[in-house]
């Protein structure tokens, strides 16, 4: 079981800031997830713990033992790459057995960690086979299948699904979600873009973003449970990263706010939101409400349906709200008789309510127990040089 912390990490290239003060703790067995857009540095993150890149400033703790000045070799962890970087003239054993066999590992207990490997990933009628003659996924399950005959503390995945299509994706993540349970104790860290993995896999999501404090470079935007990045996202970013398709943002104007209910004016009418926090009647604010909490065919105000798409499960449908200028609000609908032209009421629902003030920060969310708001807090909890790297790790 293995503890990850990072001090006040910073990284610079070049003098480019990249990375800010990153402070974040990665608890032993946790399966830590970072997402953000595209190059804020979560790979570069990720390889500062894995120590394929140096820290610019702070200390990257594994065990309570500061790793900053350690090579990858020595910080017991593994690391697996988007390219699979496996050895083409390898067999699948030989290129699982490699790192085991640099470490001078007695013969008999290469063969019983590659063989209790490759049990665990369905390798098994694989083990004589050449890279070329397996398919995408195969290969990276015997890029995870390296890593495993290590033992390592901390496994670190970079982007380990990219390279496969839809199907292998959903079936690849299953197994990395098998492993990690089958695993337990070790921790591991993850790097995707893919929400719908960040949000299954992960029992902590970190989210990246430029931050407008440090001069270019990203910070955390909000660690935590998926759950709680979706139900209760610290502030707009957050709320407009998380979630497919994104959150309706309503340009709003504070009335009241007592009694955990902010009233609010959105392009003259009133909305009620549970939160708390401290408003200034006549204050400017953002209104959040997701696709999903938009309910539709009943409530207080009308728009015209300008879009549908028919997923066959679901609809989406854009509605426009008259003498409004806004972009139109997204909602997720069952009913597929909605077409275009349609003129329907709608409600949005105060419990699902999210309010930004200006600054973009969020008032936290009181919603009544049971509410959709709570359920956060119910829930537990290649190229050679490549391979050579990857093999030393
Ligand atoms: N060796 C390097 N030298 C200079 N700049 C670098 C180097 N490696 C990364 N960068 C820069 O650091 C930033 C972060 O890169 P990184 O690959 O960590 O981002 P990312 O979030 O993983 O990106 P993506 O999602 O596109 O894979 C980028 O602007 C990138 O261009």
């Amino acid at each position: 079981m293995s503890r990850i912390q990072l001090r006040n990490v910073e990284k610079t290239f070049a003098d480019v800031p990249v990375l800010q003060n990153i402070n974040l703790d990665i608890d032993p067995g946790e399966f830590c997830v970072f997402i953000g857009p595209s190059g804020c540095g979560k790979s570069t993150l990720l390889r500062m713990i894995a120590g394929l890149e140096d820290a610019t400033d702070g200390d990257i703790e594994i065990d309570g033992v500061v790793v900053n000045d350690l090579p990858p070799s020595a910080r017991n962890v593994a690391m697996v790459f988007q390219s699979y970087a496996l050895y083409p003239h390898m067999t699948v054993y030989e290129n699982m057995a490699f790192g085991l066999q640099q470490q001078k590992c007695a013969k008999p207990e290469i063969e019983r960690r590659v063989q209790d490997a490759s049990r665990i990933l369905h390798l098994d009628g694989l083990l004589d086979r050449k890279p070329k003659a397996l398919s995408g996924g195969q290969r990276q399950r015997v890029a995870i299948g390296r890593a495993i005959v290590r033992k390592p503390k901390v496994f670190l995945f970079d982007e380990p699904l990219s390279n496969l299509d839809a199907a292998l994706r959903v079936a690849t993540r299953v197994e990395i979600a098998r492993l990690h349970r089958e695993l337990g104790s070790a921790s591991m860290v993850y790097v995707t873009h893919d929400q719908v993995e960040a949000m299954t896999l992960a029992s902590k999501i970190v989210l990246l973003r430029p931050d407008p404090a440090a001069h270019g470079g990203q910070s955390i935007a909000q660690a935590g449970h998926p759950l709680e990045l979706y139900h209760h996202p610290a502030n707009q970013f957050v709320a407009g990263f998380i979630g497919s398709p994104s959150m309706n943002f309503l340009p709003a104007i504070a009335t009241t706010l007592s009694d955990h209910t902010l009233e609010a004016l959105w392009n003259g009418s009133p909305c009620v939101a549970h939160v708390e926090g401290s408003v200034q009647p006549g204050e400017p604010v953002t209104l959040g409400i997701r696709p999903e909490h938009v309910r539709v065919g009943e409530g207080p105000h009308r728009a015209q349906v300008t879009h549908v798409e028919r997923l066959g499960e679901h609809s989406y449908v854009y509605l426009s709200v008259p003498q409004s200028s806004q972009l139109p609000l997204l909602a997720k609908v069952q009913d597929e008789r909605i077409a275009i032209g349609d003129t329907l009421p709608f409600t949005l629902p105060p419990e699902s309510v999210h309010v930004f003030r200006r600054d973009g920060q969020a008032l936290r969310r009181s919603v009544p127990a049971g509410g959709e708001a709570d359920v956060a807090q119910r829930s537990p909890q290649a190229a050679p040089e490549v391979a050579r790297r990857a093999a030393s790790l």
